[in-house]
């Protein structure tokens, strides 16, 4: 193996240039050649590749967003265009590929381990939603945006007494939604893993405003339903100023936190060696904070497993019996 590519594929997310510098890096120290693969699986096929060097990297960990840019290209799943963008990497005498994206994008990896390019994948995406690890590169910056902002709509909710549902992100998953709103000391989380009942939460509200709470917050999980339609849900059970709010993707930008930076320079590193060691079809993950790998084949029959005693915690401080 002499040169590697590397790209980043499906809905962006904090950490991910972390990750792409960490690969580098680590490849060039091991004397092989990096090559950045622009928009995803989409510049896989269509060639973009751009390579790169320490200095590329070297002002990258604190940004945002990534700066090999992502793309949605839905056709990669046709076996005639996956063989295209292996024919792509051959050209160019690639022979490896780091994936960083969600489940998605795992499909892409397994596909080109398949057609002979080793390929390996690191969980990039805010939603934490993969199977067989606890954390996702951008999970814990999103996490933290969408605490940043609940304590803003926190300050004009208690001037007037105001209700406030939010909708966080995750699509099918709820884990952004209870990481956020225990973090925001929410009155309640609704996430689709979990049945919800309306009229608990209208009455833990009124009872927190007949105590003398000046504010209420619900976090509600885009999986579940918008935050205007849970509103109108509410207000059958109480007549409540509330007030609707969708954060939606100002959540997926932003610097990296700490931890976000840390876990996606050991993945991209681990990710590196993964390859120098001949592996491929694997994906990156995190259990009990050590990094372990799995078949990207057995991610496919496995659901994640969120921490559901976040939700517990927060129903058991909120319950009134
Ligand atoms: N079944 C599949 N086979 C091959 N590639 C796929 C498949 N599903 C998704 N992809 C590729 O991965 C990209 C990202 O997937 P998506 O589900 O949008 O995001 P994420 O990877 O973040 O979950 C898709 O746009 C497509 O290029
Ligand atoms: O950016 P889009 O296409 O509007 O998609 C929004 C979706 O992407 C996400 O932000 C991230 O999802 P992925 O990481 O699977 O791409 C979801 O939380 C959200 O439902
Ligand atoms: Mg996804």
């Amino acid at each position: 193996m002499k040169r590697i590519g590397i790209l980043t594929s499906g809905g962006d997310a904090p950490g991910m240039n972390a990750a792409v510098r960490a690969v580098t890096k680590t490849a060039i120290h091991h004397g092989l050649e990096v090559f950045g693969i622009r928009y995803g699986f989409a510049g896989l096929v269509a060639g973009d590749f751009i390579p790169l060097t320490t200095a590329d990297v070297d002002h990258k960990i604190n940004l945002g967003g990534t700066f090999l840019y992502s793309a949605r290209f839905p056709e990669f799943a046709q076996e005639e265009v996956q063989k295209k963008g292996a024919e792509q990497l051959r050209k160019h005498g690639i022979d490896a590929v780091i994936v960083i994206g969600g489940d998605g994008s795992y499909h892409g990896a397994l596909a080109l381990t398949r057609l002979g390019i080793n390929s390996i994948g690191l969980p990039g995406t805010i939603d934490n939603d993969i199977p067989y690890t606890e954390y996702t590169i951008g999970y814990d910056t999103a996490s933290t945006t969408a605490m940043d902002a609940i304590d803003k709509i926190r300050d004009t909710a208690s001037s007037h007494h105001r209700v406030f549902i939010v909708n966080v992100m995750g699509r099918g998953c709820g884990d952004l939604a209870m990481r956020v709103g225990l973090a925001s000391g929410a009155d309640g989380i609704v996430i689709p893993e979990r049945p919800y009942d309306v009229k608990k939460i209208a009455e833990t509200l009124k009872h927190g405003f007949a105590e003398g709470k000046d504010h209420g917050i619900v976090v509600v999980a885009e999986g579940v339903m918008t935050a205007e339609e849970f509103r109108e849900e509410l207000l059958k059970y109480g007549d409540f100023d509330a007030r609707a709010n969708v954060l939606a993707h100002m959540q997926r930008g932003g610097s990296p936190t700490v931890e976000d930076r840390v876990n996606a320079t050991k993945m991209g590193n681990y990710a590196v060696n993964l390859l120098l060691n001949g592996k491929g079809g694997l994906a990156v993950g995190m259990e009990h904070g050590e990094l372990n790998t799995h078949d990207i084949l057995d991610l496919f029959e496995a659901k994640h497993q969120g921490d559901f005693t976040l939700l517990d915690v927060n129903d058991e401080m909120t319950k009134l019996d």
